[in-house]
């Protein structure tokens, strides 16, 4: 059976059924078939006892539903934005009713008019179309680049990121093992070789080739077809060049067992029947495989072996090369299918270590110094060695700037919460090597309770929690698991680090333009609100013209004076609102260094904007439906600085700011950027 869905892990499992279930976790058990998973060869019959949210699947599905989304940071600003609006409105318009009444001598029918009027003027009612928009837009940007988002909210998330844990094979890694070397007791041996490999050389080889679930052909045509995970592939290939075929697809299993990898052990092995006997393979990380044997080239494993295999992995591991062991013994064959998987991973002879270089993938070093301008953490937290993975992270950059810490598994698994939260909360980077799925849970809690917004990359099934718990999960397109995509909020269908620094970037632009929404629409409340006010100050000009409270304006000589005025109010706003969408264009920065005319847009927008106007207030049937007149032009010079009012009021508020934060008059210099 390939459990893959359920385990994470690509090696097929052989079930039998002639043995009591053992006593481990149910998805070690050998004699169950679960939902979700695939047959990969046999046949057999089986009673279902459990479907649906009863099944394993399920409960690791209900597991990762029960860790509920929170908020986007986007979601709570806009919230508190439209309490605060809501209130603004309501509290002017209820303002407003016993001033009009009281002071400018309204009926309080009239008062109740105004206050609408008011509450409405407040009303942004562009607010979610354009947030909406901005985030759509957003989601077709990220597709493009290669990230596919399922939650049109997790954009502006991305914005916010600033902590990327990220994984390491496949992510930050090429996952194409190259330049395979291997140490056996006759010493380092690089294939291709033109030597005729030593023994020990091919009983290594031959226990890489039948501890692998991967396969090799070649077709009619002469291509070699490969299929299987990128490590046994390497080693499969480095076996072949010393002399020992690769396994074929579609080969019978000749009677053999296989316990499956298992990311938590790092270790997987098969027991394969010779004639009466049988032989037990394994291969796993070194450390794992190292303290399960007793014997080497014959004799036993001495302090002196041990010392001296420490020192190979750590010189290897340093040069930042994926390391793994491979072990094996004899085994009576009548317990092939007895045997449990602890008994037969004992004992072990160990044939070899093997070293493969998974090159940094093109660009991942420019993502990581994107980054560290951008001010972003990065974590690498992986299932391999701690001198590998600090490798790899050193290759690309990452502590290059802040400093790099490593932490293993086992440190992390010893270390009490609040020490873990003090060095999150250091500015150093961090290598949590040799981890589990448990460990990654862990690890994302603790920065998010930090107050970090974090995005967290991985694949297996195991991870389902993580990713979902994160603010923004990141599962692979290409290699990840079914459980992994269905848990995460972004898929990368290149499962490339550089691809969540294109997103993130992506996010802070949506994240800026909508911020920037928000900014106008409490700026274009005022432009809006004051020349309403000012239609008021109009009725000094209906006043002069002899209009008193309870007078008809709707007919007779007061009535183009009405109109006159309601057409000045209509043309204030526009006015102001031209000066309200440039001064929005910028937070800091004067718009004289960004282009005052680089948004070709907004300025198509301006022009649209006036010929709808000129229309409104000339075209007759337009005028009489809006209740507009022509004003004379000496009343239209008046509305010509408005805009400029408006925007050169903003232009000095941000020089000020400018100024009071610029290193002269500040008494500490501002920090780095990236820090
Ligand atoms: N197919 C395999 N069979 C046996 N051992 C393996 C296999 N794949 C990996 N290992 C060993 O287990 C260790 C952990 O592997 P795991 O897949 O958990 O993490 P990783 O792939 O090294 O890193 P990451 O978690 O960043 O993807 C590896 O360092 C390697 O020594």
């Amino acid at each position: 059976m390939d459990l893959s869905t359920l385990t994470g892990e690509s090696v097929p499992v052989h079930l039998q059924t002639q043995q009591a279930a053992s006593s481990g976790p149910i998805v070690e058990a050998i004699d169950i078939v679960f939902s979700g998973t695939n047959v990969v060869g046999g046949d057999g019959r089986a009673v279902v006892f459990a479907t649906g949210m009863h099944t394993e699947l399920g409960h690791i599905a209900s597991l990762s539903q029960r860790v509920g989304h929170d908020e986007s940071p986007l979601e709570h600003q806009v919230k508190r934005v439209a309490w605060l609006i809501a209130a603004v409105a309501v509290g002017m318009g209820i303002a407003f009713i016993p001033l009009g009444t009281a002071l400018a001598g309204l009926s309080l029918h009239d008062s109740v008019n105004f206050a609408i009027g008011l509450l409405v003027a407040n009303v942004p009612e562009g607010l979610l179309p354009t947030i909406t928009l901005a985030l759509a837009l957003g989601v077709r940007i990220l597709a493009r680049s290669g990230a596919l988002v399922k939650r049109i909210s997790a954009v502006e998330t991305l914005g916010s990121t600033m902590v990327i844990c990220t994984d390491k094979t496949g992510t930050l890694t090429q996952n194409r093992m190259t330049d395979t070397q291997m140490w056996t007791p006759d010493g380092v041996v690089s294939p291709p070789s033109d030597a005729p490999p030593s023994e020990s050389v091919r009983t290594a080889a031959q226990a890489m080739v039948d501890c692998c679930t991967a396969t090799i052909d070649v077709d009619e045509s002469g291509q070699v077809i490969e299929f299987g995970d990128p490590t046994e592939l390497a080693l499969l290939r480095a076996a072949s060049s010393f002399g020992v075929p690769p396994p074929h697809a579609g080969e019978s299993d000749d009677g053999r067992r296989s316990f499956a990898f298992d990311p938590a052990l790092r270790r997987m092995s098969t027991i394969v029947p010779t004639g009466d006997a049988a032989r037990v393979n394994v291969k796993g990380a070194p450390e794992e495989v190292l303290q399960r044997c007793t014997s080497i080239a014959g004799r036993r494993l001495s302090g002196d072996d041990h010392a001296a295999l420490r020192e190979l992995i750590a010189r290897w591991a340093g040069q930042g090369l994926r390391l793994l062991a491979v072990a094996s013994r004899s085994l009576d064959g009548a317990l092939i299918q007895t045997i449990d998987r602890d008994d037969a991973e004992q004992d072990l002879t160990l044939d070899g270590i093997v070293a493969m270089m998974d090159p940094p993938r093109p660009g991942v070093r420019d993502a990581v110094a994107v980054c560290h301008r951008a001010g972003i953490r990065i974590m690498v937290v992986t299932g391999d060695h701690a001198l590998t993975a600090r490798g790899i992270a050193e290759g690309v950059g990452i502590g290059a700037h802040r400093g790099l810490e490593v932490i293993t598994g086992p440190d992390l698994d010893a270390m009490p919460e609040n020490q873990l939260d003090e060095i999150l909360g250091h500015t150093t980077e961090l290598v949590f090597a040799r981890t589990s799925p448990e460990a990654k849970l862990r690890i994302t809690d603790a920065l998010r309770d930090l107050g970090e917004v974090v995005a967290m990359t991985d694949d297996g099934v195991n991870d389902a929690p993580a990713l979902r718990r994160s603010d923004i999960g990141v599962a692979m397109g290409r290699n990840g698991t079914d459980v992994a995509r269905e848990a995460a909020t972004m898929v990368l269908t290149d499962d490339n680090f550089a691809t969540i620094v294109t997103a993130v970037a992506a996010g802070r632009r949506v994240y800026d333009n909508v911020r920037k929404f928000i900014v106008y629409i409490f700026a274009h409340a005022t432009p809006e609100v004051v020349p309403f006010l000012m239609y008021a100050l109009f009725l000094g000009t209906l006043w002069e013209g002899g209009w008193r409270f309870g007078d008809s304006v709707s007919s007779g000589p007061l009535h183009d004076t009405w109109e006159l005025a309601t057409t000045m109010t209509f043309l204030g706003i526009v006015a102001c609102q031209f000066g309200t969408a440039m001064a929005s264009r910028t937070q800091r920065a004067s718009l004289r260094s960004i282009g005052v005319t680089s948004n070709r847009l907004l300025l198509w927008g301006f022009l649209f904007e006036i010929v709808f106007v000129i229309v409104v207030i000339t075209v007759p049937p337009l005028q009489s439906l809006s209740g507009t007149t022509t004003p004379p032009v000496h009343l239209l010079i008046w509305l010509l600085p408005m805009p400029f009012v408006v925007w050169g009021a903003d232009e000095l508020y941000r020089w000020m700011r400018r100024r009071r934060d610029s290193p002269a008059h500040s008494p500490t210099p501002p920090a780095e950027p990236g820090h």
